[in-house]
């Protein structure tokens, strides 16, 4: 086999309802997920002389065997019974880390599926959702690939189509920590539950995030964000931040704002795609 380059797409949370908090403290959510055609790229190359899985680069911050990618590949090992040929892999890091576009997720999810596959260990969908919901409450919507409305912390997936619109993605200079989000005090936990239809292909700019008050309260350079680019139409926190977004029909719309920034924030570009990228890629190479 020769390298394999995979996406490893982004995630926008379109809207993000905390429901309730279950008795072990995580949060219940209702919230609708859809990819995005950018993220970061991971290359997996076979290595004769060794066996498992190692990075080439590390990421900074972050040990090694401490990166969503090495857990996954160390929890696909776990379930094989032969030594597994040596890998190498080497990640292309677009993705803000800490920026609730839930890279770390993504970047689990596609080295599953790369292992499963290279290495042969004949895992179904389902397994490597499990496997992956271990690892992280976003993994599982990475690991099955379709735009999804999720309940429970985000494993409970339905299917869902909203417009492939375009979206201006803004990164104001400061890391979110999600765990500290959730432990705030003034965050509501109590949105009402919504039913929305199977498949869902509205408009979901009529939900909230539940995390922006607190977040925009703590963070003045999200609330500053979202005040420039609500301008321009409805404009929400992904996940617990930092990073927002702005909805746009056409990608020169998209374009026009995001030349238009303010100087010094960082960001991207984007389409909507209810097709993870990961999936496309897999689909072309079967
Ligand atoms: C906010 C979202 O991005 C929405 O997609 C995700 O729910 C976040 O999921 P995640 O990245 O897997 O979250 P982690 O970084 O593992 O969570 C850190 C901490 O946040 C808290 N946490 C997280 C998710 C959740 N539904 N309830 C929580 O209370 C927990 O204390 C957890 O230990
Ligand atoms: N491969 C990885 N890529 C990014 N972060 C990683 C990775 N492995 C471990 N981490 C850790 O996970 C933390 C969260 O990173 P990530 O980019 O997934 O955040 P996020 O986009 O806010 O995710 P989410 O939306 O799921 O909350 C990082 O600060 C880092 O310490």
């Amino acid at each position: 086999m020769n390298s394999l380059t995979l996406p490893s797409p982004a995630k926008l949370n379109l809207f993000l309802h905390i429901v309730g908090r279950r008795p072990d403290g995580f949060h219940e959510l209702q919230t609708l997920f859809q990819f995005l055609d950018y993220g970061d790229d991971i290359t997996f190359t076979p290595a004769r002389d060794k066996s498992g899985a190692w990075l080439e680069d590390s990421l900074p911050g972050v040990e090694d065997e401490d990166n969503l990618i090495i857990k996954a590949a160390r929890a696909i090992e776990n379930r094989t019974t032969s030594p597994t040929p040596g890998i190498s892999i080497r990640i292309n890091k677009r993705l803000p880390m800490g920026g609730g576009l839930g890279g770390g997720s993504s970047n689990a999810a596609t080295t599953l599926l790369a292992l499963n596959h290279i290495w042969k260990t004949g895992l179904n969908t389902d397994e490597l959702a499990d496997i992956g919901l271990t690892l992280g409450a976003d993994v599982p919507v990475f690991v099955r690939g379709h735009s999804a409305f999720g309940e429970g912390v985000g494993e409970q997936l339905t299917p869902a189509n909203p417009p492939e619109d375009w979206f201006v993605v803004l990164k104001p200079d400061c890391e979110i920590n999600t765990g500290k989000i959730f432990s705030e005090e003034g965050l509501t936990r109590n949105t009402p539950r919504i039913t929305i239809a199977p498949a869902f292909e509205g408009d979901a700019s009529r939900y909230r995030n539940d995390c922006e008050d607190v977040v925009r309260r703590l963070y003045p350079e999200v609330n500053q964000s979202l005040e420039w680019l609500s301008q321009f139409g409805p404009a929400r926190l992904t996940g617990t931040g930092a990073c927002i977004f702005g909805r746009f029909p056409t990608e020169s719309a998209a374009r026009i704002i995001w030349e238009s920034k303010p100087s010094g924030i960082t960001g991207f570009v984007a389409k909507g795609v209810n097709i993870s990228p990961l999936h496309q890629k897999l689909t072309e190479l079967e």
